[in-house]
């Protein structure tokens, strides 16, 4: 492990104007600019580790404040003595006996947090010179498992046991490696429908989409009943009846309001309503799942979810059925890693929150390991896709046939 040393952390604050052609925009932000609280790291010896949290615009100085606050914690230290105890570094990052108070574990904080850490992944990455996804499925179980902080969720499952079930998803891996290879992840895309589109953009991206080989579609709902219906009859007419189409209402509804509202659309044949009610209200969303199931339609969250702790109570009362893990909202990828070995024990799916900036970038990696080295299963999972801000990046995402391509070589920017 190299004993390089990190020198420095630079952060930005970059902002894109999305708002002005309602990109991005749904029934809670209705006017997002796209943006970004960004971390660069730089070692003595002149390598990058670049990371990032994703933001809607006014407030990300308040992040960018607090990626500062943090980096004394960072700066100074050798990359060899993070990564080679990693989870008990995540906890000096998390823990720190005054900063702690301004989470714990939540919001800013832990925003900020997931910008820095993923910042030092990229680094490892690069003096491993590897793609993340390679990285993560190159360790064995016991290194994997040693970048996790259990605190919290041992309740659930212990390292020992986390070990086990990595260990018996070596099985067939290379094969699985060989697979992602050739024919990517699939993705689904939202592109089609953020809800300040209008009728005719709504129906042209739905026919662009439908030729590029999309076989799922997400759709913004939850301000006005009367549109919802008007919006999913198109989508549906275009889509037809065998592809998938989804919902996303980001938190709008009280817990009555959202089964009420989603039985008048289930007509559409809806495979999840998303981000129903609060995203902390863990006995809310069990009791919209319970009320959908003979519907058929299942409940999804998790890009607003705090913490490994609220994911633990999500996934261990059934709440959901499709576990939305955000790249840049919880503790970057080690607490990550632990919400997908809890879905994996739990039985349930994991379909990753993108889009935003860079968020199609970083959560690619972290579904091709878990296909890899954990679930080594694809069915029925996808990565969710927008294409914006990708020309912004050195390593932009590669979609073919509606497939994430696995990143294949590390470009340093120089
Ligand atoms: C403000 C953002 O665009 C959200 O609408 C978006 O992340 C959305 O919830 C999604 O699932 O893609
Ligand atoms: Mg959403």
């Amino acid at each position: 492990m190299s004993d390089v040393k990190i020198v420095s952390l630079e952060s930005k604050d970059v902002r894109f104007p999305t708002s002005l052609g309602a990109h991005g925009s749904d029934a809670m932000h209705k006017d997002p600019d796209y943006s970004c609280a960004y971390v660069i790291l730089k070692t003595e010896n002149g390598l990058e580790g670049n990371g990032l949290t994703f933001t809607c615009g006014r407030g990300t100085e308040i992040v960018v404040t607090a990626i500062n606050t943090l980096s004394t914690i960072v700066v100074g230290k050798l990359a060899g003595e993070i990564f080679n105890d990693f989870g008990n570094f995540w906890r000096s990052l998390t823990s720190e006996t005054q900063i702690r108070w301004l989470g714990p574990e939540k919001g800013v904080m832990h925003l900020a947090t997931a910008a820095i850490i993923n910042a030092l992944w990229d680094l490892w990455g690069k003096i491993e010179k590897k793609p993340v996804w390679r990285l993560l499925a190159d360790l064995t179980p016991e290194q994997l498992v040693s970048v996790i902080d259990f605190r919290y969720i041992s309740d659930v499952i212990t390292k020992e046991e986390a070990i086990e079930i990595l260990r018996q998803s070596q099985t067939g891996k290379e094969q699985r490696i060989q697979t992602l290879l050739t024919g990517g992840y699939p993705a689904y895309t939202t592109q089609v429908g953020w809800l300040g589109y209008t009728e005719e953009t709504v129906t042209r991206l739905c026919h662009e989409y439908l030729a590029l080989g999309y076989t799922h579609f997400k759709v913004k709902v939850g301000q006005n009943i009367e549109d919802d219906i008007r919006r999913l009859r198109t989508v549906r007419k275009i889509v037809g009846q065998d592809n998938i189409v989804s919902i996303d209402a980001n938190q709008v509804w009280d817990v009555n309001q959202a089964i009420e509202w989603v039985k008048r659309l289930a007509e559409f044949k809806l495979l999840w309503i998303e981000e129903p009610t609060s995203p902390d209200d863990v006995l809310g969303h069990l009791a919209i799942s319970n009320a959908l199931k003979p519907l058929g339609i299942g409940v999804a969250t998790g890009e607003m979810c705090c913490n490994r702790v609220l994911f633990k109570q999500f996934l261990q009362s059934n709440a959901i059925q499709y576990c939305q893990i955000d790249s840049a909202r919880i503790g970057g990828v080690n607490e990550i890693l632990s919400v997908y070995l809890m879905a994996k024990k739990l039985g349930i799916k994991v379909c990753p929150h993108a889009g935003g900036v860079g968020l199609c970038e970083m959560v690619q990696h972290l579904q091709m390991w878990d296909y890899v080295a954990l679930s080594g299963d694809k069915e029925g999972r996808w990565v969710e896709y927008v294409d914006q801000q990708h020309e912004h990046f050195v390593n932009p995402v590669v979609i073919k046939n509606a497939h994430y391509q696995a990143p294949l070589v590390i470009n340093v920017h120089k």
